[in-house]
């Protein structure tokens, strides 16, 4: 109680945040979205619909329906809930010893073929000394260990969900290409800074932890204070909605994941995003290997320890389990179990790597790495190849891999022109965060950023046409660092050595506008070690020299493909035209730039190609295409320090069993 008598102060409204970050602290950048400028709820639902004349009239039914008979009616009604069983609401709380309920709930999916069950486990510690509120539930003198909750509820095809969604979820709507649009609230984008792991005896040594590290600690009791409060949270709901999937579609590597969530836009969302099991693979499902607790409505307890805002997602390695509490954007839990990847498949000397993956025709394939918004998605959805995924990938002793079953585009400025098979893949199943559409025609207006700039669609990989199923493929040919670089300086194309390739892998540069705010004009550079710092979990060099070895043993050959500004700086320049990297793309992916004339740049000693066809030569330098000489070197050497800068942490390293490469890393970057 506040010592003023006025007790403990609330926030305003349901969209105020704490801020407690403080600036310039050591953890990695956040390449978060920024949050929303809607302060209350309302105002967030206002900006999602766009006034607009009503087209339709609202008396008398209208459209297909319109011409059929009763009996009709009734039967393509029934048709379409044909694999949905009745909503059972009651809970059935089953008592026993975890095994025995394990048993229960594996018999149960026996008995209902099809059905996904709510299960939810807590520690009983609390429950048996006595809890009046829940006391009630029948307790047979068995000794108990854990409580499951078994909601007769989930059969979650797409079209319950959607339901589910519009029904309970303000801010749901179906939009004119049939897609699911919701909002995720407050938070838009993910929450680096409120990303901890539990230290423990072992993952004190295996983990990176301190400067530049994604990983902030937290002890195992403040895991479980706010595991409970995440528990007991879904607990008090009428239902949960449960999801269990696989991760990596190689098979010796599969991982089985739960996750418990409370809005149906989370479960559609996941069941888009992991790989969604058979029905024989469900009946069997087992344990699975990882857990989420999905709270994200809730927040944590701002007094708790560690906690520094209302949001805190909390990972346990030793417990397998994830707790979401205060953020309701769906990212959390695909990136939170990329974290989980990222520890488990090094571990088995797998590469996990934040990059895109497509496959040609002849099986030639190619990775795709760089930050948000470089163009992984984008790129790696190419409709003269096959994709085996957009955004998580593993590569092992077998070849490559997807983590996910699905994909998560951005959609700001989304044209059907420019990226067609994206555009095509927004229908029914997709869920659509935070896009504005017409209030009557529900038709989206990609260009809106009134919601957020970071507006998504997930769907699954199914829905690109020529995706690659079982999504795995032969050990890449080409590795592709993307760099957004709005400085302009960096060439669209250069070929890389191992060494550079290492080198820009550690570094993970991009540099994006700050954002749409007025007067902000100067682009900042971020870098992001192995372009992904905020989910790898060991230090870089480790997933570097895994890299550095496959690379070497398979042949690959590295490029840095710059998908940023040309001709000058963010403002005065402009972005490469996306037809032209594609042709620059094609060309790695042909062969013919692996034979080009090359020369040398100034200051990164990049090598870049003379010519490529479809693509005009004066724009292959950055120089050519800068009108002002100076500010271009300026800004090249202004960029090659800031890169420098950045190298520093890494130089006491050393990468691979030898000191050769690790020398030639040093030596690939910047040289002024
Ligand atoms: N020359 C270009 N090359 C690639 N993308 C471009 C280019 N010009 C504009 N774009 C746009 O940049 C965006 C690239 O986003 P994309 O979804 O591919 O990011 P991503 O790397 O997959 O990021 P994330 O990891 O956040 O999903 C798209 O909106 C695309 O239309
Ligand atoms: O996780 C997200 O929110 C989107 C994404 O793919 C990334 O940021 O790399
Ligand atoms: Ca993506
Ligand atoms: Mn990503």
């Amino acid at each position: 109680m506040a010592a003023n008598g006025t007790g403990v102060s609330t926030p305003r409204s349901p969209l105020a945040r704490i801020q407690t970050q403080k600036k310039g602290n050591e953890m990695c950048h956040d390449d978060s979205g920024k949050t929303v400028t809607a302060q209350t709820i309302n105002e967030l639902h206002s900006l999602q619909k766009k006034r607009s004349a009503p087209t339709t009239p609202l008396d008398g039914v209208q459209g297909a329906f319109a011409s059929l008979t009763e009996g009709e009616r009734q039967r393509q009604q029934l048709q379409s809930i044909r694999y949905t069983c009745t909503c059972n609401t009651e809970t059935h709380v089953i008592v026993g010893s975890r095994d025995e309920c394990l048993k229960l709930f594996q018999a149960a999916s026996y008995l209902l073929p099809c059905a996904i069950f709510g299960l939810l486990t807590r520690n009983m510690s609390k429950f048996v000394k006595g809890d009046p509120e829940r006391t009630i539930l029948p307790v047979p003198n068995i000794i108990l260990s854990k409580i499951i909750k078994l909601l007769l509820l989930f059969f979650c095809v797409d079209a319950e969900l959607y339901e589910q969604a519009i029904k309970y979820e303000k801010g749901s709507f179906i939009t004119s290409t049939g897609a699911l649009a919701t909002l995720s609230g407050a938070k838009t984008g993910r929450s680096p800074r409120d990303k901890r792991v539990v230290i423990d005896d072992t993952t004190q040594d295996e983990l990176w932890w301190g400067k530049g590290s994604p990983n902030i600690e937290i002890n195992e009791h403040t895991f479980m204070v706010n595991r409970e409060r995440a528990v007991d949270y879904l607990n008090s709901l009428d239902k949960v909605f449960v999801n269990d999937q696989f991760l990596n579609w190689d098979p010796q590597n599969r991982i089985k994941v739960r996750i418990v969530s409370a809005r149906a836009y989370h479960s559609l969302f996941m069941h888009n995003m992991c790989i969604r099991p058979t029905l024989e693979e469900l009946k069997n499902f087992g344990t699975p290997d990882f857990t989420i607790y999905n709270a994200g409505q809730f927040p944590c307890n701002r007094y708790t320890h560690y906690m520094t805002s209302s949001t805190s997602i909390d990972l346990n390695l030793a417990r397998r389990e994830m707790v979401i509490l205060g953020t309701q954007y769906a990212g959390e839990m695909k990136k939170g179990l990329f974290s989980v990847m990222h520890y488990l498949m090094p571990k088995r000397q797998i590469l996990s790597l934040h990059s895109g993956c497509n496959m040609g025709k002849d099986g030639d394939v190619a990775l795709f790495f760089g930050l948000s918004g470089t163009g992984k998605t984008t790129l790696s959805t190419d409709h003269n190849r096959y994709l085996i995924g957009d955004d998580e990938h593993c590569w092992s002793d077998n070849g490559v891999s997807n983590i996910e079953g699905g994909c998560y585009a951005k959609c700001i400025d989304l044209s059907g022109e420019k990226e067609p098979d994206i555009w095509n893949a927004i229908k029914f199943g997709t869920v659509l965060e935070n896009v504005v559409f017409d209030e009557h025609k529900r038709q989206v207006d990609y260009g809106d950023k009134s919601v957020t700039e970071n507006t998504r669609a997930a769907y699954p990989i199914e829905y690109i046409p020529n995706a690659k199923i079982p999504c795995v493929g032969p050990h890449p040919k080409n590795v592709i660092l993307l760099a957004c670089d709005a400085f302009g300086v960096l060439p669209p194309v250069s070929k890389l050595s191992l060494a550079q390739t290492m080198y820009h892998f550690i570094s993970g540069y991009t540099a994006l506008v700050a954002g749409t705010e007025d007067g902000i004009k100067e682009p900042t550079a971020t870098f992001s070690a192995c372009f992904g710092a905020a989910f790898i979990m060991l230090h870089p060099t480790k997933y570097a020299a895994l890299l550095a070895e496959k690379m070497q043993k398979h042949g690959a050959t590295g490029w840095l493909v710059n998908t940023g500004w040309s001709g000058g700086t963010y403002g005065s320049g402009k972005r490469i035209k996306l037809p032209y990297t594609r042709k620059i793309i094609d060309a790695i992916h042909s062969g013919s730039l692996l034979n080009a004339t090359y020369e040398k740049t100034e200051v990164f000693g990049l090598e870049i190609p003379t010519e490529i066809e479809g693509v005009p030569s004066e724009i292959l330098h950055p120089e050519n295409t800068w009108t002002d000489k100076q500010a271009y070197k300026d800004t090249l050497l202004k960029l090659g320090g800031l890169f420098k800068k950045n190298f520093e942490t890494f130089t006491n390293y050393k990468i691979g069993k030898d000191n050769k490469l690790t020398e030639e890393i040093l030596a690939a970057g910047p040289n002024f």
